[in-house]
């Protein structure tokens, strides 16, 4: 296996398919080329799937479906390769870790906590597949049994993002094997170098070919896969713009959807709060991920007592961030991912100056001679931000943080909720009743209370409003993998009067 730095000799190396089990280039021989953002030098190339890739996978994962091991598998058998899935991950942390860094510049320290998470969801997951169960329900109707079972919906497509290419497939992957679907997976096409090196895990673990196969593309690839008659979910996290063009595909034949989607999310400081604590708890939110973070805290509202100090005290901080290459884990803040994320955040830098919003701190690629090549953008505060300015009402996806005055709770509440996204939400304070007060008005999927970016396994996640649809992780992530069926039998005479089957 290779170490950190053998990844970053300058030779591209060439990586194939997922398909039936069997290693494939693209059937046309395409291919694209994944650019280490940090270096701006390609260092692997992957086949760019074509419509016949996209079907034979389908097929594939059809066939393993249906027939096949693992069509009549025991959940203790399913659970068995989940949990050797996971023994496998934990042997393989380091090559994970150090792939996902140099595909979007996702700093080390981030990532290698991410991949060491990921054993943990197996076994999580394979408990769940063995004690998935429906119900008896007690129907008032004599000589009648009826009770419930929960069974798989059949082809899973989990379509993801670049941002934490593994985490956020593993929450599609674990619940949506431990229930027995099987799965075509499409990683962005600025990270699909991870899934691709996880994709050998499932054959050494045992999964039978055709279970989950992987293919690489783009948003093509992706729009091939949410309109195949084949696939009966689509399980996709990404920019709320592609989540309802794949809703629009589901709607067609009403394949189920989960959709996780984008955020803007408020950190909410009242002057009570331990304010050394929010202050960290504000630069975690929306810098600790370069603010490529579907939850980032990208709206701070401060209240206006407090604002001159507070702000003072986040510039005076985020001027100290340790920028630099993200394979060194002293870096606190790295790359953006891509060119296309560079341009698209010193846009809207851009656009908040011309809003009229003050620049605090940042703003601009940094000077350091050292960071000339990578796709660097500095920590950035703006003042003065209005919630009507398109600066605090589109997610911008980097390391841009606006900060938002409010005058007491009724008008944090106004400000919080007057978005179209409803992701997450941070409150800060040490007074317990406006704690519980705030968590009940804020409209989002997740709030914390005096902390922030927390996520669990365990805990479901997912969006209001134009953030989602659905909750992965937790109990509610396996019942989004299953359809209940509903079973009658009658244990009586049987039907006397055929007009009249209740009598
Ligand atoms: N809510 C969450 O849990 C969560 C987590 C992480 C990221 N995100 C969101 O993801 C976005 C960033 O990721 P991104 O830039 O990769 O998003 P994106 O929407 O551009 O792409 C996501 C994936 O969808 C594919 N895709 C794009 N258009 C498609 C289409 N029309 N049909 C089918 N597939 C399509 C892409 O190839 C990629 O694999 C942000 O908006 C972020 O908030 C959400
Ligand atoms: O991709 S992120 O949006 O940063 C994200 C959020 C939560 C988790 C928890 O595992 C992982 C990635």
């Amino acid at each position: 296996m290779p170490t950190t730095h053998d990844l970053r000799t300058g030779e591209v190396r060439g990586f194939r398919m997922l398909i039936a089990g069997e290693w494939r280039s693209a059937s046309d021989g395409e291919t694209f080329e994944s650019i280490d953002p940090y270096t701006r030098r390609a260092w692997a190339r992957v086949p760019r799937a074509s419509a016949a890739d996209v079907d034979a996978a389908v097929t594939a994962a059809r066939q393993a479906f249906e027939s096949g091991p693992w069509a009549s598998m025991l959940p203790a058998q399913r659970a068995r390769l989940l949990r050797k899935l996971g023994e496998l991950l934990e042997g393989q942390t380091d090559e994970l870790t150090h792939v996902q860094v140099l595909e979007n510049g996702k700093l080390i320290r981030e990532v290698g906590g991410q991949v060491k998470g990921l054993a943990s969801q197996c076994y999580y997951f394979a408990g769940m597949a063995e004690s998935l169960h429906g119900h008896t329900v007690p129907v008032s109707v004599p000589d009648m049994v009826n009770y419930t079972v929960r069974e798989p919906i059949g082809v899973i497509a989990a379509v993801t993002p670049w941002n934490s290419p593994l985490s956020l497939l593993f929450w599609k992957l674990c619940p949506a094997l431990a229930a027995g679907n099987t799965m075509v997976i499409k990683p962005s096409e600025v990270t699909p170098v991870s899934t691709l090196v996880l994709a050998e895990l499932f054959e050494k673990a045992g999964f039978p070919p055709g279970v989950v196969n992987v293919v690489t593309g783009d948003a093509r690839t992706g729009a091939a896969l949410a309109n195949h008659p084949g696939v009966d979910k689509i399980a996709f996290t990404g920019s709320t713009q592609a989540g309802k063009s794949v809703a629009t595909a589901a709607a067609q034949r009403l394949a189920r959807v989960s959709l996780e989607l984008g955020g803007k999310s408020p950190n909410i400081i009242f002057p009570d709060a331990d304010i050394a604590g929010a202050v960290n708890g504000v630069l975690a939110g929306i810098f600790a991920a370069t603010g490529q973070t579907c939850l980032a805290g990208s709206r701070a509202l401060v209240h206006v007592d407090i604002m001159d100090a507070f702000a003072a005290a986040l510039v005076e901080k985020t001027r100290r961030i340790r920028i630099g290459d993200p394979l060194d884990p002293e870096t606190e803040m790295g790359t953006v991912s891509c060119r296309m994320q560079y341009d698209k955040v010193l846009q809207y830098i851009e656009i908040a100056k011309a809003e009229g919003a003050t620049l605090l701190c940042g703003g601009r690629h940094p000077t350091d001679p050292a960071l000339q090549q990578g796709l660097f953008v500095e920590p950035t505060i703006f003042g003065n931000v209005r919630n009507d300015m398109r600066i605090a009402q589109e997610e911008v996806f980097g390391p841009v943080l606006c900060l938002i005055p409010f005058t007491d709770e009724d008008d944090a509440v106004r400000i919080a909720n007057d978005s179209r996204f409803g992701l997450a939400a941070g409150v800060w304070t040490n007074d317990i009743k406006r704690a519980h007060r705030m968590t009940r008005r804020l409209r989002a999927g997740t709030v914390w209370v005096n902390t922030y970016r927390r996520t669990n396994y365990a805990t479901p996640f997912g969006g209001m409003k134009e953030s989602g649809l659905g909750r992965e992780n937790g109990l509610e992530a396996i019942y989004d993998y299953t359809e209940t069926k509903s079973v009658w039998i009658d244990t009586g005479a049987g039907i006397k009067d055929p007009f009249n089957p209740r009598a």
